[in-house]
This record gives C-alpha cells, sequence and structure tokens, in this order.
C-alpha cells in the first residue's frame, strides 16, 4: 500500500513560476521576477548548493595541512570594463561582493617543446597580426550577409596557416581554442570573432581569475540573498528534474522522486549539452525548430588538470607555459602556476587545461593513466628537472556529469542568428535561459546572466501587465517556423528581437562604431 509520503508526492505542488535549474541564470531569472514583485516561485536545483557551472572543490593542503579551494568551473571574470565603457555585470558584482582575484597576465608567459623551453612568443604576436586582418573579413560577411565559414578558412585567407608546425598549433590553441573550448574548424568565423568582439572590445580584454576561498559561487550566493532567505522554501536543492509537460496554459514539472510541480510558467536553465543528452523528457516532444536549434550548437569541454607538488619547481613569477607538443596538438599545452604571488604563493600548485577532444579523451582515463602523461610532458619541459611525483591530483570528468554534460556551448560554422533565436525561444509557457541562449555572450558567465534576467523579465511582464525589458519586449520570443530559417542574416536583422543588442562591431569608447 502506499504510504502517506507516496501520496503526498502524487498531489502538484502549485507555484506561478518554475525556475528549473539554480546556476546564474536561474538566479538572476528568479532576482528579476522578484524586482517586479513576482514572488511565487521555486527554484528547482540538482545539486546540494546554487552555482551550476561555478564550481569549486577542495585540494591539496596549506602550510597548516587546510586544504585550498579550487574552481573546477568558471574561474575568470572575462572582460571586466572600464570607467567610459559598459562594466560587466559579473564585474559589478565581484566588485561589490569583495570576490578575491587576480588580474591573469597573458603576457606573462614561457613557450616549451619537447626539448624543453624555447621561445616561439613571436608566433603569438603574429597571430595577433592576422586577428586584424580576419576581423575585418568577418565583419564584411556580417554587414554584406554572406555565408559563414569556419574560422579555420578565415585564417587562411587571412595569412595565418599554422600547418605542420607545432609551435603555431600551439599559439594557436593559445589564442581561440582555450577561450572556446572548440577549434578553428568548428567554430564559426562570423559568430566566433561577434563573440570575442562582445565580451573584449565592449568591456575590456582583462581577465581576472579568481582566488576566493569561499569559492567563485559566492557571487551567486550574495545575488540570491537580496530576494532569497537562507533555506527558503522557495529553492529545491538536490531536486532532480525527469520530465516537462508544457502547453499553452502551463507547465507541469515532474522530478525524479515522482513528485511534482504545476505553474503557470516555467524557465527551463539546463545546459545545452543536458538538453543534447535526452535526460529530460518533454511532452510534447519540441517542435522541429527548437529540436534543430538544440541539435546545431556545441557543446565543448575544457578540462582543469589540477596538480600540487612539494616544491616548486617552475619559474613562480612566470603565470603561464605554453607546451608544443611535437605530434599531437592541443595535448596537455596551457600551463598555469597557482604558487605565484596573486594565486595561491607558495602553494606548489600548477594547473594544465585540455579542451575538445583532448578533453573528452582525458576525462576517458583514470587518474594514474593521465598522472602519467602529464608527468611526461613535464619531464620534457623540464629536462634537466628531476619531477617529483605529485601530492595531489585531480580534475573534473565534465563531459560525463548528468546535470551540464560538458562545459560550455560555442558557436557552429555555417548557422545564423535565426537558428540561434530558436535556442533562445519559448515553446508556449515554456521559457529557456543559459549561457547558451546568449547570441552576445555565449559560453561565459555574463551570458547566463543577460539571460536568465531576460527571461524573468519577459514573463514578469507578461503577469504584471508592465514590461520594463524595452530592448526587446515581454512575453514570447521571436521564433522561426519552417521555411522562415535561410542561410544568412541580413544586417538589419542584427537586433535585440533576435539576441543581438549590442552592434557587434562595438568598439571601446566609440558607441557601436563600424
Ligand atoms: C570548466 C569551465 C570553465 C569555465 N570558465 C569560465 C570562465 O572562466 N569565465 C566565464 O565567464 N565562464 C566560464 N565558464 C562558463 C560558465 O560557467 C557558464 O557560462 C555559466 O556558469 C552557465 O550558467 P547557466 O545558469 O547557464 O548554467 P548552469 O550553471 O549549468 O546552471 C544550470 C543548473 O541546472 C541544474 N540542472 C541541470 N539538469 C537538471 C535537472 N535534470 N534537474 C534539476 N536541475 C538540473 C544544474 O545543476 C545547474 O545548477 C566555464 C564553464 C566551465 C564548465
Amino acid at each position: 500500500a502506499p504510504t502517506f509520503e507516496t501520496r503526498d508526492k502524487s498531489i502538484c505542488r502549485k507555484t506561478t513560476v518554475a525556475i528549473l535549474g539554480g546556476g546564474v541564470a536561474g538566479i538572476t531569472a528568479a532576482q528579476a521576477l522578484s524586482n517586479q514583485s513576482v514572488t511565487d516561485f521555486l527554484v528547482v536545483e540538482y545539486n546540494g548548493d546554487i552555482g551550476g557551472r561555478m564550481l569549486h572543490t577542495n585540494f591539496g593542503e596549506d602550510a597548516d595541512g587546510n586544504p585550498y579551494v579550487i574552481e573546477l568551473g568558471a574561474n575568470w571574470v572575462q572582460g571586466l570594463g572600464t570607467e567610459t565603457r559598459p562594466e560587466n555585470p559579473i564585474w559589478t558584482f565581484a566588485k561589490e561582493y569583495q570576490i578575491a582575484n587576480t588580474y591573469s597576465d597573458y603576457s606573462s608567459i614561457t613557450t616549451y617543446n619537447e626539448t624543453g623551453a624555447v621561445n616561439y612568443t613571436y608566433l603569438l604576436d603574429e597571430f595577433d597580426e592576422a586577428w586584424t586582418i580576419f576581423e575585418q573579413d568577418a565583419g564584411y560577411i556580417l554587414t554584406d550577409n554572406l555565408q559563414d565559414k569556419s574560422l579555420r578558412a578565415g585564417l587562411r585567407q587571412a595569412g595565418w596557416n599554422p600547418k605542420r608546425n607545432m609551435a603555431a598549433q600551439a599559439a594557436e590553441w593559445w589564442m581561440w581554442d582555450w577561450e572556446t573550448s572548440s577549434s578553428a574548424e568548428e567554430s564559426s568565423f562570423v559568430f566566433g570573432i561577434a563573440g570575442y568582439n562582445l565580451t573584449f572590445y565592449q568591456y575590456s580584454e582583462e581577465n581576472n581569475f579568481v582566488t576566493d576561498q569561499r569559492g567563485f559561487n559566492t557571487l551567486l550566493k550574495n545575488i540570491a540573498s537580496t530576494f532569497l532567505q537562507l533555506g527558503d522554501p522557495r529553492l529545491l536543492l538536490n531536486t532532480i528534474v525527469a520530465s516537462i509537460d508544457y502547453s499553452p496554459s502551463g507547465v507541469t514539472v515532474t522530478m525524479e522522486d515522482g513528485s511534482c510541480i504545476e505553474a503557470a510558467y516555467a524557465i527551463c536553465t539546463f545546459s545545452l549539452g543536458v538538453l543534447q543528452n535526452d535526460v529530460v523528457t518533454f511532452a510534447p516532444t519540441l517542435p522541429d525548430w527548437k529540436q534543430t536549434s538544440i541539435a546545431t550548437f556545441q557543446m565543448g569541454t575544457y578540462t582543469k588538470i589540477f596538480l600540487q607538488f612539494n616544491e616548486t619547481f617552475w619559474d613562480p613569477d612566470t603565470q603561464f607555459m605554453l607546451y608544443a607538443s611535437p605530434t599531437t596538438r592541443g595535448y596537455y599545452p596551457v600551463w598555469q602556476s597557482l604558487s605565484t604571488e596573486g594565486f595561491f604563493p607558495d602553494s606548489n600548485i600548477l594547473f594544465v587545461t585540455v579542451v575538445g577532444r583532448e578533453a573528452y579523451r582525458v576525462e576517458l582515463q583514470d587518474d594514474e593513466t593521465t598522472k602519467a602523461e602529464v608527468l611526461a610532458v613535464l619531464r620534457q619541459m623540464f629536462p634537466n628537472t628531476t619531477i617529483p611525483d605529485p601530492i595531489a591530483f585531480t580534475y573534473p570528468r565534465w563531459s560525463t556529469v548528468p546535470w551540464s554534460y560538458g562545459s560550455y556551448s560555442n558557436w557552429p560554422t555555417g548557422t545564423t542568428l535565426e537558428t540561434h533565436q530558436n535556442l533562445r525561444a519559448n515553446v508556449e509557457r515554456l521559457y529557456f535561459a543559459g549561457e547558451h541562449t546568449s547570441t552576445e555572450y555565449f559560453g561565459f558567465l555574463h551570458g547566463a546572466w543577460f539571460e536568465g534576467r531576460e527571461a524573468g523579465m519577459r514573463i514578469a511582464g507578461q503577469l504584471t501587465g508592465e514590461c520594463v525589458n524595452v530592448a526587446s519586449g515581454c512575453g514570447n520570443y521571436t521564433a522561426y517556423g519552417d521555411g522562415e530559417l535561410r542561410g544568412t542574416t541580413e544586417w538589419a536583422e542584427y537586433n535585440a528581437f533576435n539576441g543581438m543588442g549590442v552592434s557587434p562591431f562595438f568598439v571601446a569608447d566609440s558607441e557601436g562604431g563600424e
């Protein structure tokens, strides 16, 4: 016979807005609702804490035997802003909540290959020179409504062609793959460059690395605390969504444990990886235009591998080391010292990052196999040093995390603004938001921030009759059905209704100049 508990679970809890996911987008959606006095909402979160891909863990130990807190997910505030430019909202909150961070100095770098330290930093400068050419080429494709192509094609035409020069491949990886977690072949030329501009030219080219020992998600907890109390019954942690039934009049969300929520609206902030892996069932099945957009965009994998040693055998005054494998592009290429002033001085901690295909490979391996590979690379980089065994070693497996399935999205070659708009668009009362729905800032924390806010404002506008989302309106997003999608996007269609409210040509200190 059913117990009282299971009988209770069969009765759906009612709420006005069900916010699915307690990452950046979910929390900012809830905040936007609260700002318009829509307080009847529930936030449903898989994990035991809010933050999502803002995720930290304890690692190694300091001189007193206490562990360090390291970030497995988002680590940098990217594109800060200056007094005369717009400011990245994540940077605004990082300052407000005094999140400890240090400027990442990308010019503090030593380059290596399999024979040890070899200076090929001139290749980074050469890539930079090509950049000024290919970013213009990408601009013409956009304004003249030409066909998009791969970033690889754009680079080649601008005179950058690394061919079999592995140092040049490493330089290219440092300048591109490291940021987007995707290769030049996989990345859109137009939207790759537009995305770069919108973060680094609109705000600034600075990236600050968060070292806060409370964890980076303290920033989000501080934002949440302005409208959610500690232990607020509207925050449902450790609660896993299994299916979402939507209609023109509302949304019913059913959890893995059989409990359910009936809402007038829902905002699904699950990652593109979650949407692509069919872990949540939608009823009815999502329309073709939605499924096409989910299938089209790309979920990358970005894996940081952390090592602590009993000594700092590398130069602690240099922040980065770039390694060019003689045979495999992207094989343990970027190393970062945390045993450095401003980070965790004297911690003897180093981490190396892999992305894309290499990240998939490494994430399928056990720790011992990866550790052996990593140490073999260090022995090549430091041929005159006896590399000790690490005293602590860890890395996450983002590609298999059931609440993320990858790290962050990237814009693939040869698609349009309208196809991406369909990723953003609501299906009846079911709305979508997250890093991946950001046209301007996909892959970034601030992308998730703006998109969560947008969805919250759109729904609050519907509910209250007062629309504060002046740029792109309230209620339904623009969506493009069969027959409405074309091969290219007209310049006039680059607007807030298609998610591009800021000119992709925005240049520092000149309002949207072209
Ligand atoms: C390794 C890595 C490095 C990164 N580095 C940076 C960086 O340096 N700077 C930067 O700006 N950005 C970085 N990012 C990107 C940034 O972390 C994301 O853009 C942002 O955190 C995404 O927020 P979101 O709200 O869209 O998604 P999420 O944070 O994924 O939030 C979605 C939430 O939904 C929950 N969820 C999923 N499935 C279910 C389910 N079935 N039931 C209930 N809940 C569910 C998840 O637990 C999660 O909390 C990085 C990401 C990764 C992974």
